[in-house]
Parts: C-alpha cells; sequence; structure tokens
C-alpha cells in the first residue's frame, strides 16, 4: 500500500526543489538577463537530487517500479545514498558556487545600477525642475500667446468690421495686362453694387467699367505705375444700376524678393458727392466769375474776402487788390451811409436787402448799381459773413431817363408833354389854393399851320414849331409852364397871377411875338395863332376841368377867324356838346344812310353847254335837315369814316353818270372829290378802276378832283396815283387852286386835266383887285401848264364875263345853277339848258 503521506512528503519536497529550480532560472535569465553561469551544474545537482528522491519513492511503492529504470536494490540504494545525493549535493554546491560571483556581480550591478538610478533620479529631479520651470514659463507663454490670439482674433474681427464699414474698398490686382483683381473686399458692393468674385471672375470686369472717356488715362496711369510704384487717379466706375460714381483710386505696387512686380494692391473710396460738390463749386465760381454782376463777400467786419471778375471791372481792380479791403472802398460815402444805416441793419433782421446805391471806381467815377445785400449766419444765429449781388443800372437808368423824358418832354421842343404838363398844372393849383393866387391855362394851336406843313414840307414845320416855343419861352416867366401837346398845340400855365386881365395881357404878348415873320429853311413867312384861356378856379378846379374849358375856349377864339384870344364863359360848354353829339349822329348817319348826292353843272364857257356834274356829298341829318359837307367831313375824317364814304360817293356818282348815260342823256364828265384819307390808300387806283369796272362807267368819263394840300402832302406816291389815273385816261382836277402852297415845280409832273379856281378868289375879284390878279395869274398859269380852267362860285353876270373876256374855259356856280338832287339834275339835263352867254358877247362885240 502506497503511503499517501509519504508520498505527498516527497510529491512536495520535489516541487519544491523543482520551485527553486524555476525561481532561480527566471532570475538569472530574464530578471538579470546573465549568462547561465553554473546553472547546468546547479540544475544537474537538482536533477540527482530529485532522482534519488523517486528513487526512494520507488522503493515505498513497488507499483512504480516498472517506470524506473534502475531497481530497487540495495547497490541501487546505495548509490542512492553515496552517489546520487552527494553527487547531486556537491553539483548543487558547485553550481551554486558558481553562481554566486554572478549573484554578486549582479548585486553589484544592482548596486550601481541603483546609484545610476539615483544619479538618473537627481537627474530627473532637477530636470524635473527645470521641466516645471520651463513648464511654468511655456504656460505663461501659452497664456501670453493665448491673450495675443485672442487680441488677434479681436483685431481681425474688428478690422473686418472697419472693412465693411469703411468707405474704402481694398484691392489687390495683377500687374498689366487688364489689371485683372485677385482680391476685392466685400464693402465693394456697397460702393458699385458688384460683388468682389464679378471683379475677380471676369479679368476685364473693372476695366470694363471704368467709364469709356476715362479708361484711356487710367490704364495710362496705371502703366506709369509700374515705374513710379505707386499711383492715385480718379475716375468714372460704372454703378450696376447704370449710373457712374466717382472712384478715388490709390494704389501702390508691391516687388518680390527679387523686386519684380509682383501684384498691386490699392483702395477705392466713392468721392461722387466730393466730386459733385467739386463740380458744383467748380460750376458756381465758373458762372460767378461769368457773371456781369458785381459778387462779392466780405466777413462780419466788412472786410472784402472775394471779388469777381465783373467786380474787380467796376470797381477798377484786381482781385487781389480788391480782396482785404473794407468793402467801403467800393461805394460812395452816400452810398455807404444808407449800406450801414439801411441795408446792413436789414440784411442781419430779414437775412436780405435791396436797394439802389451806387459803385465808386477807383478813377472817382459812380456807376449807379441795382445792390442786393444777403447776411449768412452760423447754425448759432451769429453773422458769419455778408455776400453782395450788384448790377450796373448804368444804361438802365439812361433809359429810364431817357423814358422819363420821353415820358415828360416833348422831343422836338423840348418842352413838357402833355403829362409834365398835367403834374405841373396839379402842382400850381395846389400852390395856387395855398396862396390864394390864380393860375392861367392858355391854350395856343396856330393857324394853318397844317397848310405850312403841307405845302412847305415837314422839315419846315418842324422848325417852325421849335421857333414858335423860342418866342413863347421869351413871352413867359421862368416859373411858367410851356407845354406842346403834340402837332401846333400849345398850353402855357401861368402861376401866381394876379387877375384874369394879365393872362389876356400875355396871350396878346404871345400873339404879337408870333406875328413877327419867320425865316425858316430858306423861307420866310408869317403864321397867326389862336388862344383859349381858363382860370383857376373859375372855370375849372383841377387841372383836367381847367384844359378842358381852355381847349373850349380855343376852339370858339379859332371859330371867330384868325389871331383871336377868347376867354372860356359856360356858355361855351354848349358848342363842345353840340360837337360830341354832331359825333355821334355822324356814326350813325352812315348805317341810318343820311346821305345823299347833289349834283352841280360845270358849263364851258365858249359853247354854254354842259360839260361836267360835279357829285357833292349832302347829310340829310334828321333833325337838322340837310348838313352841307364843310360842316361834317372834318368831323368825318377825324372819326375815320371818310374813306368808307368816300367810296360810296364815287360808286353811286359812276353809278348815276352811267344810268344818266344808259337813258340816253348828254355824255357828261362826273367829276368827284376825293377826301385826303381816301387819296392816301396805297390800293386807292385798283379800288376806283374795280368802281369803274363794276358801274360799267368809261374811265373818261371821270373827273377825279383833288386839293394841292392833299398832292403836296406826298408828291412822290401823288404823282404815281396821278399818273396811273391818267393812263386808265381819268381826267384830274386840281380843286381850290390858289388856297394851298403847290409848288410850281411839282405842278408840272402832275398829269393834270384842269385847274379849279377857289370860288373865295372868284367871289372878291371883283372887288379886291389883289384877287382878280389871282385869278388872272392862274389863268395863265394854267394856260402855260396846258391845262383848263375851271371858276367855281360863279354867281354873277360880272364875274361870268370876267372870266369868258380872260380866257377861262369853264364855270361852275349858282350863276348856273346850284347843286341839284340827282332827280332834279336830270330834269336839269333832259332840258339840255345852255349857259346864257348873251351879255358877254353883247359886251365884247
Ligand atoms: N371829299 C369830299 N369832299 C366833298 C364832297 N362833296 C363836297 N366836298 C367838299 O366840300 C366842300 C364844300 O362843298 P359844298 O358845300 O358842296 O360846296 C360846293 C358848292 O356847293 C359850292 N358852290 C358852287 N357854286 C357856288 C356858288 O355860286 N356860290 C357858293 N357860295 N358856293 C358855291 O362850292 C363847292 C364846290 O366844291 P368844289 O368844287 O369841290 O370846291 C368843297 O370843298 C368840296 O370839295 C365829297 O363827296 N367828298
Amino acid at each position: 500500500m502506497i503511503n499517501f503521506i509519504d508520498l505527498g512528503s516527497e510529491i512536495f519536497r520535489t516541487g519544491f526543489l523543482l520551485a527553486i529550480f524555476g525561481y532561480l532560472l527566471w532570475v538569472g535569465r530574464t530578471r538579470r538577463n546573465l549568462p547561465p553561469r553554473g546553472w547546468n551544474t546547479l540544475l544537474s545537482g537538482f536533477g540527482l537530487l530529485v532522482f534519488g528522491s523517486l528513487l526512494d519513492i520507488t522503493d515505498e511503492f513497488e507499483a512504480l517500479n516498472p517506470f524506473v529504470i534502475v531497481g530497487n536494490t540495495h547497490t541501487q540504494a546505495l548509490l542512492e545514498k553515496v552517489v546520487i545525493f552527494p553527487l547531486g549535493y556537491l553539483l548543487l554546491l558547485r553550481g551554486l558556487m558558481r553562481w554566486m560571483p554572478a549573484v554578486h556581480g549582479l548585486s553589484r550591478e544592482l548596486e550601481c545600477r541603483k546609484q545610476v538610478e539615483r544619479i538618473l533620479e537627481a537627474i530627473v529631479e532637477t530636470r524635473t525642475g527645470e521641466l516645471k520651470a520651463a513648464n511654468l514659463a511655456l504656460a505663461e507663454e501659452v497664456v501670453v500667446r493665448r491673450q495675443a490670439q485672442e487680441f488677434l482674433e479681436i483685431t481681425r474681427a474688428r478690422l473686418e468690421h472697419l472693412l465693411t464699414a469703411s468707405p474704402a474698398v481694398i484691392y489687390c490686382c495683377k500687374v498689366g495686362g487688364n489689371y485683372a483683381n485677385t482680391f476685392v473686399s466685400e464693402n465693394v458692393q456697397a460702393l458699385v453694387g458688384y460683388k468682389p468674385k464679378d471683379f475677380i471672375e471676369d479679368s476685364r470686369f473693372w476695366i470694363n467699367h471704368v467709364h469709356p472717356r476715362d479708361r484711356e488715362r487710367v490704364v495710362a496711369d496705371l502703366d506709369a505705375l509700374l515705374q513710379r510704384g505707386e499711383a492715385c487717379y480718379e475716375y468714372r466706375f460704372q454703378h450696376r444700376d447704370g449710373s457712374y460714381r466717382w472712384i478715388h483710386d490709390e494704389l501702390q505696387l508691391v516687388r518680390d524678393t527679387e523686386g519684380q512686380p509682383f501684384e498691386i494692391v490699392g483702395y477705392w473710396v466713392d468721392i461722387t458727392h466730393p466730386k459733385r460738390v467739386e463740380q458744383t463749386q467748380q460750376r458756381l465760381s465758373a458762372i460767378l466769375e461769368a457773371s456781369t454782376d458785381f459778387v462779392g463777400f466780405s466777413d462780419n467786419e466788412g472786410i472784402a474776402q472775394y471779388v469777381n471778375q465783373a467786380g474787380c471791372r467796376l470797381v477798377g481792380m484786381s482781385a487781389e487788390e480788391a480782396v482785404g479791403r473794407p468793402i467801403t472802398v467800393f461805394t460812395p460815402d452816400w452810398a455807404n451811409i444808407i449800406i450801414q444805416n439801411e441795408g446792413l441793419p436789414a440784411a442781419k433782421r430779414q437775412g436780405w436787402w435791396r436797394g439802389e446805391t451806387a459803385l465808386l471806381h477807383r478813377e472817382g467815377h459812380e456807376i449807379p448799381v441795382s445792390q442786393l445785400i444777403l447776411a449768412h449766419h452760423t447754425s448759432e444765429g451769429e453773422v458769419e459773413f455778408f455776400s453782395t449781388v450788384v448790377r450796373d443800372i448804368s444804361e438802365h437808368k439812361a433809359y429810364e431817363s431817357q423814358l422819363e423824358y420821353q415820358a415828360n418832354y416833348d422831343s422836338l421842343t423840348g418842352l413838357p408833354n402833355r403829362n409834365l404838363l398835367q403834374d405841373r398844372l396839379e402842382h400850381a393849383i395846389a400852390h395856387a389854393w395855398r396862396v390864394r393866387q390864380g393860375v392861367a391855362v392858355l391854350f395856343l394851336d396856330l393857324d394853318r399851320f397844317k397848310m405850312v406843313n403841307d405845302s412847305l414840307g415837314h422839315d419846315v414845320g418842324d422848325a417852325l414849331l421849335k421857333a414858335v416855343a423860342e418866342r413863347l419861352r421869351g413871352c413867359v416867366r421862368d416859373e411858367d409852364t410851356i407845354s406842346r401837346l403834340g402837332g401846333d398845340e400849345f398850353v402855357l400855365v401861368l402861376e401866381e397871377l394876379r387877375g384874369g386881365e394879365m393872362s389876356r395881357l400875355i396871350a396878346n404878348k404871345i400873339l404879337a411875338a408870333l406875328q413877327a415873320p419867320f425865316a425858316l429853311e430858306g423861307q420866310t413867312f408869317r403864321i397867326n395863332a389862336s388862344v383859349g384861356i381858363s382860370l383857376f378856379s373859375r372855370d375849372g378846379k383841377d387841372a383836367l376841368t381847367l384844359l378842358k374849358s381852355a381847349d373850349t375856349a380855343l376852339h370858339w377864339a379859332k371859330a371867330q377867324g384868325r389871331g383871336c384870344i377868347r376867354s372860356y364863359t359856360s356858355e361855351m360848354n354848349a358848342q363842345v356838346v353840340e360837337r360830341l353829339t354832331m359825333e355821334q349822329s355822324l356814326r350813325q348817319a352812315w348805317e341810318r344812310q343820311e346821305f345823299v348826292l347833289h349834283y352841280q353843272p360845270i358849263m364851258d364857257l365858249q359853247t354854254g353847254n354842259m360839260v361836267a356834274v360835279e357829285a357833292l356829298l349832302r347829310w340829310q341829318h334828321p333833325r337838322l335837315g340837310v348838313v352841307p359837307p364843310a360842316k361834317f367831313i372834318p368831323l368825318a375824317e377825324e372819326l375815320g369814316i371818310m374813306p368808307t364814304v368816300g367810296e360810296w360817293v364815287l360808286r353811286t356818282a359812276c353809278l348815276q353818270s352811267r344810268r344818266w348815260q344808259d337813258a340816253g342823256l348828254p355824255m357828261l364828265t362826273m367829276s368827284v372829290n376825293l377826301s385826303t384819307q381816301q387819296f392816301i390808300q396805297v390800293d386807292l387806283t385798283d379800288r376806283v378802276a374795280h368802281i369803274l369796272d363794276e358801274t360799267g362807267l368809261p374811265p373818261s368819263c371821270l373827273a377825279i378832283e383833288i386839293t394841292e394840300s392833299q398832292i403836296m402832302q406826298d408828291v412822290e406816291s401823288a404823282v404815281a396815283s396821278l399818273r396811273a389815273f391818267k393812263e386808265m385816261k381819268v381826267h384830274l382836277s386840281i380843286d381850290d387852286f390858289g388856297t394851298g402852297y403847290s409848288s410850281l415845280i411839282h405842278l408840272k409832273r402832275f398829269p393834270l386835266n384842269r385847274l379849279k379856281i377857289g370860288k373865295d378868289f372868284i367871289h372878291d375879284f371883283t372887288k379886291t383887285p389883289e384877287d382878280e390878279t389871282i385869278v388872272l395869274a392862274v389863268i395863265s398859269l394854267a394856260h402855260s401848264l396846258g391845262l383848263k380852267v375851271v371858276a367855281e362860285g360863279v354867281e354873277t353876270e360880272e364875274q361870268l364875263r370876267f372870266l369868258w373876256e380872260n380866257g377861262c374855259e369853264e364855270m361852275q356856280g349858282h350863276y348856273f345853277s346850284p347843286p341839284l338832287p340827282a332827280s332834279e339834275m336830270e330834269g336839269l339835263l333832259q332840258e339840255n339848258r345852255q349857259l346864257p352867254l348873251r351879255l358877254a358877247y353883247q359886251q365884247c362885240h
């Protein structure tokens, strides 16, 4: 039986040995990594001991024998005890002995290592200290760096904000070519409406948006940049919305390390507004400089800060001379007083002042000006400076005074005209009220002035008016007013008059002065004048009434004859009323067909036959009866209705003549008078031709009568008209010959047929030798010009005989027949009555 306790003890012993063995192996090899010195011996010792132990075990446990190589014998036991165990122990000892130095070395090495470790630990400790210090420094540096980083971040963010908010757009671009952008800051969008990528993606984007007119210059400047290294210029850039913005572009060339141009960096700023302001200022400045007005401004101390060119010219200084001077040097003293006392206070108060002052040229002469002063205030309400616009009104003033003169004075005589007369008269009346003295108004009209004008020409007429004005000046005091109203009408206002008689005395003095002959333009002649007088306050209390009264008195004076003086009386007004009534009735007469024609025969003094009939106008007034033409034709002329009436006369007379011819009555010449207004019609001959054509009267059956004065008004056109009539075969007669002033030279040029001697000469020639002489002279003159003579107004046989004896060809007058209505004239024609020439013959034979 197996003794399990012993077996266990043996196994334990063996296990223990194996453990020791294993440990030693482990220490030797693994821990110390030493060469296995003594190990084999040691293991052999152990091996033998183990083997010996196994043999012991087999002794105890026979069952194990088969597994033991050596059987359990005494020899074997001996061997076991003597060889195996001692050898085992010896080997074990030897192994240990060999192993000890290694262990000792190992321990020394261990000690060394420990020392090294200690040194290392010291070093580590030192280093750790250093590292700790370094770490600390590092930590501090990290903190600093972090702070720097944060600062950088903040700065970057700030810069970004600044860049976004900045009006300047930062950009980079390539050098040369199209200068394509490589970078454009975001804020470009605010500048021109485009995004940075628009600039970067299209290499021509920037240059294509530069204004075409600026492009060439900009590229040239950029090219120049390569030489200088920097540039700064302005150009227009097209905004996305199509408009152009002014850009200020400032840029620099960046070179690479080798000094070669690398890129351009710069910035764009929108200067559209300042540019506009600048342009506006330039334009304003150009306008100011181009202005013809003095424009300037001064500080509130009154020192000139700016004077434009026109201003400098007006005061005769250069801009350098003018600026810096007190503005008072530009104006005369009297104007400075106005400006200081009135202009500047008003400008300070209400912002502006306008008035008429003057500029003082450095040479001393004054220039009348219209001046505007403006006060410019600070936001605090203080006057900052004054500006002024001054306009030269010399021409205006001259024109104004010329106008004033024209408005108040008669240009021919230099006398006050109606306007100034009215003014002076009003003053005179006002003064008369105060001093309780009289004022007289003398209305003067030259007699037969029209005749002088018409016959001697307008130059003589004008010279006469001037001479009359001069003589009038000599008749009154300087304080009295002499005025010319127009034509030959003069009005005198006599002031401080004592009694109405004085006015008559002066009127007489005037008439006497005018009666002296006038020698003008080579002609000497006399004239007369008529005067109407009105007195303040008897004949009127205001200017208008006094003038009216004097005018009425003048009419009365003229009605009395030449060279009369009449003072106004209230009865005279009735005449004026009559005239007004007449005017009104005359206007209505035409509409009411109140005009008729009477016909007066013109007889041949040789045969006694009727050769012509004169058509004479009559007005059949419903209340006044037949009004003779002398009473209404001048008024009709004044009212301007005479051309219409005259045309009616012509048509009616031609028609009547044609009817008599058609009725088989003798074919006589129809003589028709033309009024002055008719005669000056430019288409007169056409009108007459048209009426002849219309009525069917042969032109040779019409005679036209015109007066000398009508012809002399415009000789050349009269000659033209008369020649045209002559060509039409119309007869022409000069009416009332001898009463006008026709020039014999002109008379020759007129293609006339007859001269009619005015009835005034015929009337009187039997009593007045002068008139007889005139009649004979006219007959002789007419004959010498190859013209027939018609004597008008023949009333007596004596007159008839005289005319017959002296070769007058024809007569017209009550002796044979007064003017007759058409029906009576027709009877006369039918009767074919002849002029009884018996008496004349009897006398002769
Ligand atoms: N433009 C026009 N003028 C006209 C027209 N009709 C007339 N007149 C002109 O008016 C003036 C006055 O004319 P009237 O009062 O008709 O006088 C004429 C005769 O009636 C008058 N006469 C004739 N014979 C005698 C006489 O023996 N004694 C006398 N006292 N008077 C007489 O003479 C005037 C003749 O006219 P005229 O030959 O033309 O001179 C007068 O000047 C007319 O021209 C008209 O239609 N248009």
